[in-house]
């Protein structure tokens, strides 16, 4: 049977992040792709113009859905938006045991523009984290979800202990916006084994939905059984292809390609 997995993010009309991304990684990597969508944005490569929330019980019932009936082997989180999705999004993925979970612990657009209630954070790290098998921060979110500031690449360790205090598994802080560093570096700890992930740091502005690519990345391989090292330093590898050959489209920070290698 195809391995199945489920994104709960919200959707991005430009088609570069969120649920977007999301279904086109599961699709390049052979899975089927199902998606319970957390909140809708008008969104391009300029910046995030507007977002209509769903109703809470609406996106529950989008879980139970495909929970119930097609199966879940893996599911990845996303933008969750406020503090009411948060916990219908822990009671769903709780009553149905989907596991393994990958969290990207989305707070904020490539631009800046919220895409979290500040009154959401306490519950995404209460209620969401301790579910996750891995979390995926960036330096940013690192600060919001911790109070870590990462300067280089010698706070990723701290940092990453801070994140695994919170409950997760494992913890994958992405270096990838580190200034001053000519690699793009992460790392992946569960606080006995760390492993640094590198590339190289690829010069262009299009990284729209790098985040929700390399999670969906992950979440697709662990669906496909690969174990979460595999997945993650094959997922890191995906999405470094997908940024090198990004598809320059719009007028601001524009998206990745997520079909690069079999173009
Ligand atoms: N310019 C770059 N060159 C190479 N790799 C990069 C670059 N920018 C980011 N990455 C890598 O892309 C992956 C995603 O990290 P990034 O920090 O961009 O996520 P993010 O900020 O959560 O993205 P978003 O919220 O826009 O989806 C990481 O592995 C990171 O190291
Ligand atoms: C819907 C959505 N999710 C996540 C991100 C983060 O890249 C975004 N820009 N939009």
């Amino acid at each position: 049977m195809i391995p199945r997995a489920l994104t709960i993010a919200g959707s991005d009309s430009g088609g570069g992040a969120g649920i977007q991304a999301d279904l086109k990684t599961f699709h390049e990597h052979v899975v089927f792709g199902m998606s319970a969508i957390t909140a809708l944005t008008a969104q391009d490569t300029t910046g995030v113009h507007e977002v209509h929330a769903v109703p809470p019980a609406f996106v529950r019932a989008q879980i139970d859905a495909v929970a119930s009936d097609l199966g879940v082997e893996a599911a990845k989180t996303g933008m969750l938006g406020s503090a009411a999705v948060v916990d219908a999004v822990a009671d769903g993925i709780a009553a149905h045991e989907i596991a393994p979970l990958v969290v990207d612990p989305v707070c904020a657009s490539k631009h800046g523009d919220p895409l979290l209630d500040d009154d959401a954070i306490e519950g995404l790290r209460q209620r969401i984290l301790p579910l996750a098998e891995v979390v995926t921060p960036n330096v940013g979110e690192v600060a919001v979800l911790t109070g870590v500031e990462v300067r280089g690449v010698g706070d990723l360790s701290r940092a990453a202990e801070a994140v695994l205090a919170l409950g997760p598994r494992w913890a994958l802080v992405k270096g990838g916006h580190l200034p001053d560093n000519p690699r793009a570096i992460d790392l992946l700890t569960d606080g006995r084994t760390s492993i640094h992930l590198e590339a190289e740091r690829l010069d262009t502005q299009d990284t729209h939905g790098t985040g929700c690519t390399l999670a969906a990345a992950i979440a697709a391989r662990r669906a496909r059984g690969e174990s979460l090292e595999d997945a993650v330093h094959g997922a890191k590898a995906f999405v470094t292809g997908a940024i090198r050959h990004g598809l320059r489209l719009g007028k601001g920070i524009g998206p990745v390609d997520h079909a690069w290698a079999r173009r």
